[in-house]
């Protein structure tokens, strides 16, 4: 049976999106784990339950220094467990790992994948989101980074160590990072909004300059759904919405099941973040926009009129 090592970056609860990538995971043959630092019991019997065989850990924490841990961990688990594919999120972070950690696994590294299948075969979007591609690596190992939201999850999740089932065996590693790495001096947390991340949130209402700066009724379309916030470059040049907000080509990628663009015209520069989305829904007053190319619903009229009928349709469904 293969081995497929999975590196999360938590050490407490699993994530929608840590969950996804064990998913896929044991759906390519054993599956083990790198974490940054020894998790506790709760984080194992999760991925006791995700059925992760074993776990890896460092014998010293990061610190403060960034990605190089992440890789040396990485590195030294894969060649321990003999993995044959390594999967990563879909994060900027991630990404640097995942480049680093092919060098020194001598790995062919895909990025962006929205699929994987127990050939190895990955699915990109690629181009700005224009063309679907299937590629390969032809090196004997695979690091890949995966989107959120690319992985079904099946109805019930395990949270607890099922009945019968043994903890995974934890291995620690002594890894020694002697590489130049940037430091983090400082931390800022960004204010908690209630709302699921944009990377990973299953559903995104994104605002454009149709918005006219005001996000209020996205913002209720948004709590309703469960979902994030999101925005076009110009709402955010515009100084309507902070850049962490931004989806596109020099903003987030995002992939969530549901993507609900508002006043936004559909640049190709939008697209690329966006456009992997399951089900795209547009609405716009302006029945030439591009988005309306590739929404799956479309609909014509302004989204101060159309957003809040949305939102109290929604919510009379919902009783
Ligand atoms: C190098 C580069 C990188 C870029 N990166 C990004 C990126 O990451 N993300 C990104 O989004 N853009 C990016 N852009 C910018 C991109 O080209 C577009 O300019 C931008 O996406 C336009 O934003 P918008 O659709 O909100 O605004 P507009 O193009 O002005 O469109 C506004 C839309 O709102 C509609 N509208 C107006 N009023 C209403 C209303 N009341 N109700 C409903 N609809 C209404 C209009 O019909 C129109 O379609 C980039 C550009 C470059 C050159």
């Amino acid at each position: 049976m293969t081995t497929t090592l999975v590196v999360l970056d938590t050490t407490e609860r699993l994530r929608r999106g840590d969950r996804e990538l064990l998913v896929l995971a044991r759906s390519l043959g054993e599956a083990h784990a790198a974490l940054p630092a020894a998790p506790g019991d709760g984080l194992l019997d999760e991925l006791a339950g995700h059925g992760v065989a074993a776990v890896h850990v460092p014998a010293a924490g990061p610190g403060d220094r960034l990605t190089t841990p992440a890789v040396a961990l990485a590195a030294a688990a894969a060649r321990a467990g003999g993995a044959r594919t390594v999967l990563l999120p879909n994060t900027p972070e991630a990404k640097d790992v995942a480049a680093r950690l092919g060098v020194r696994l001598e790995a062919g590294v895909i990025t962006d994948a929205v699929g994987l299948d127990t050939d190895l075969v990955a699915t990109k979007s690629v181009l700005a989101g224009g063309w679907t591609t299937r590629c390969r690596a032809t090196s004997p190992v695979l690091v890949a980074t995966v989107r959120p939201n690319s992985v079904e999850l099946p109805a019930e999740l395990p949270t607890e160590l099922p009945a019968g089932a043994d903890r995974p065996a934890v291995h620690v590693h002594e890894v020694e990072d002697t590489v130049p790495a940037a430091r983090v001096v400082g931390r800022t947390e960004l204010p908690a909004s209630g709302r699921p991340a944009l990377g990973e949130a299953r559903v995104v209402v994104a605002g454009g300059r149709g918005t006219g700066g005001d996000f209020g009724p996205l913002e209720e379309l948004a709590d309703v759904l469960g979902g994030a916030i999101g925005a076009s470059r110009a709402a955010v040049d515009a100084g309507w919405i902070g850049p962490e907000a931004q989806v596109g080509q020099t903003g987030r990628t995002v992939s969530p099941q549901l993507y609900v663009s508002c006043g936004i015209s559909g640049a190709v520069q939008q697209r690329a973040g966006m456009q992997t989305a399951r089900v795209i829904v547009a609405v716009n007053k302006d029945e030439q926009a591009p988005v309306l190319e590739i929404a799956d619903l479309g609909i014509v009229g302004d989204l101060k009129k159309v957003l809040p009928q949305a939102v109290e349709h929604l919510r009379s469904l919902r009783g």
